[in-house]
């Protein structure tokens, strides 16, 4: 990680150089207070004054030097988690879908806002002061040699023992540091979907529990912090007291000295101020190394976002994963899942879906539906048996290659805080208005188009809170159509719209030529039913059933009851 302060060469060198002169300044100070004790007791005013003079201008250009040590810093900082918030973005957004998964929302949040501050005040600062540190020590350290090998001996022990406690400590605040990093994130969780589920908590009542289950994760949180801030005050002050040793003692052995008149009253004065530069440095560095070393998880985390296979700018990470060949049909074979080991979800299922015709599934509410659509759409790795577009196991396909030819419509939709028209062409250029238009249009937006007088540069609102649920839903349908891809997944993309809409976008999506269709769906359009080439019903992850509407209906199994319940067919 500190290598990338190496990548800006000249604002690190311009620190650096910064950094030392400031420091070997501080430290020089001492010095000049020992010229000027010598020269007071020397009763030369001339020269005093000449001293003085010297003084005046060395405190001004160290200030100077403070200030440009201080800017390039802040810079060199500023430039440094720069590139880990854009890298870091950018390689997370490009990871593989079922990878992206893996991690909770929560957790990216955290790295990229508690994390990076953590990172900036605990690693690049701390490695910085260590810096300054190390050349007050070194300068300080020899001056004070040269005043009195005794003290400087005396001075280096203490040292040692000061150094020894990170070593011993840093193991136990790293397992505090961890926890409350953990804990955090479930804060963080907590919160965010308190704040997400608002007006479920008003609406019923839940505000009581709410409040109780924020205040048990907030309190946990705060505990772990407090855990891990007295842990750190405890080393603190084991440090400052060895600091304290030394400091006395240096001045105790300093009078022995001047008693036998081996140094000066003046040369007292200067090591009691180089000193501070030598105790001060290293009662520091405990903590430095301490703090370094309680991020180092949080940094390996960090590395792995930016080095995993880290692509050039705007690539895609699984760019070694192949090209989609010609395909014809989407063959799947000995399917199972699972989301955790115990129960699969997905239990050995087969079937194919051949390109350009269009297909239902039906099936009870947690039958596996939603999941084998994910498979499908390369959101869920870790399956067993094969899912293969044409010759082309979907593990090995290239990611963006696949989205070229595969849209899919959520249950869940996703409305960005921009206008209708970048809702719907993503923020890409390559659509005109005519065809933001129709894709509406074909979504059923066209009364809502009249409304607004066709101004595609209506905002939309923070997740389009100015639209209705139907609307929000209608928008990510035209999203799909405006793009035309050659496979379309839809996941109950109409369950919020009325018969008759849901009725006329189906009718739009199952005349789509040339377009594969997998749709999930639980309110059977009868006129729908009867575009669709193949309708497979699943039950527990099984495909127990296919056939077109008629044939299923006749069958009198389990489809037929499904619609006998009334839950499946209007
Ligand atoms: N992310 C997840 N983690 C763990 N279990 C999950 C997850 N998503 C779904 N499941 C479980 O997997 C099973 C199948 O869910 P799935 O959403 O595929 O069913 P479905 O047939 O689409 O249901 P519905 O019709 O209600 O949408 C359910 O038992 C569900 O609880």
């Amino acid at each position: 990680m500190w290598r990338l302060m190496f990548k800006n060469k000249l604002i690190f060198a311009i620190t650096i150089f910064f950094l030392v002169l400031r420091s070997i300044f501080e430290v020089g100070l001492a010095i000049l207070l020992k010229n000027l004790i010598e020269v007071a007791m020397g009763h030369s005013f001339r020269k005093m004054i000449d001293l003085m003079i010297i003084a005046i201008l060395y405190i001004c250009i160290a200030s100077l030097i403070n200030y440009c040590a201080a800017k390039s810093r802040r810079v060199l900082i500023k430039r440094c988690i720069s590139y880990i918030r854009k890298r870091g973005f950018e390689s997370i957004m490009n990871r593989e879908t079922g990878r992206f998964y893996s991690s909770s929302r929560s957790y990216y949040i955290n790295i990229f806002t508690k994390g990076m501050e953590i990172l900036e005040n605990s690693y690049f600062h701390v490695i910085l002061d260590m810096l300054v540190g190390l050349t007050q020590f070194i300068t300080a350290g020899i001056l004070i040699s040269l005043i009195s090998p005794i003290l400087g001996a005396f001075i280096l022990t203490m040292s040692l023992i000061q150094l020894a406690i990170p070593m011993f400590s840093g193991k136990w605040i790293d397992g505090l540091n961890n926890q409350y990093m953990k804990e955090h994130n479930k804060f963080i969780g907590e919160l965010n979907e308190q704040l997400g589920a608002f007006h479920i908590v008003k609406r019923f009542k839940l505000l009581g529990i709410m409040i109780g289950k924020y205040q048990m994760k907030s309190s946990e949180d705060l505990e772990k912090r407090y855990k891990l801030d007295l842990s750190k005050y405890l080393l603190n002050e084991l440090s400052f007291l060895l600091g304290q040793i030394m400091f006395v003692g240096t001045y105790c052995i300093g009078g022995v000295l001047a008693m036998n008149r081996i140094i000066s009253v003046a040369d007292i004065v200067a090591a009691s101020q180089l000193m501070t530069y030598v105790a001060f440095p290293l009662m520091r560095s405990s903590n430095y190394l301490v703090e370094i070393k309680s991020c180092k998880e949080l940094r390996d985390e960090i590395h792995e976002i930016l080095d995993t296979n880290f692509p050039d700018e705007g690539e895609f990470l699984n760019n070694d994963k192949s090209k989609i060949d010609e395909w014809d049909k989407i063959t799947i074979k000995g399917l199972s899942f699972s989301y955790s080991s115990d129960t699969p979800v997905i239990k050995n299922l087969n079937c194919e879906f051949e390109k350009g015709k269009k297909y239902v599934i039906v099936g009870k509410s947690g039958s596996g539906k939603s999941t084998l659509l994910k498979i499908i759409a390369k959101m869920y790795m870790g399956y067993t048996g094969e899912c293969l577009i044409g010759n082309n196991e979907l593990s090995n396909i290239n990611e963006k290659d696949y989205y070229d030819i595969l849209s899919m419509v959520d249950q869940e939709t996703y409305i960005f805080d921009a206008t209708l028209k970048e809702n719907v062409t993503l923020f890409s250029k390559d659509f005109s208005n005519e065809d933001v238009i129709n894709a509406l249009t074909e979504a059923g937006m066209s009364e809502f188009l009249k409304k607004i007088d066709y101004n595609l540069l209506l905002p939309l609102g923070e997740q389009g809170n100015s639209l209705s649920g139907g609307e929000k839903q209608r928008v990510s349908i035209a999203r799909v159509f405006l793009r035309n891809p050659q496979i379309i997944l839809f996941d109950e993309g109409t369950s919020n719209l009325d018969n008759e809409t849901a009725g006329e976008v189906e009718e739009v999506l199952m005349n789509k030529d040339n377009c594969t269709v997998i749709a999930v769906m639980h309110r059977l359009n009868y006129h729908t039913m009867q575009m669709v080439d193949e309708i497979l019903v699943m039950d527990n992850g099984e495909i127990i059933e296919r056939g077109t509407y008629d044939e299923l209906y006749n069958r009198k199994g389990f489809f037929y009851t499904l619609t006998m319940e009334g839950e499946e067919v209007l």
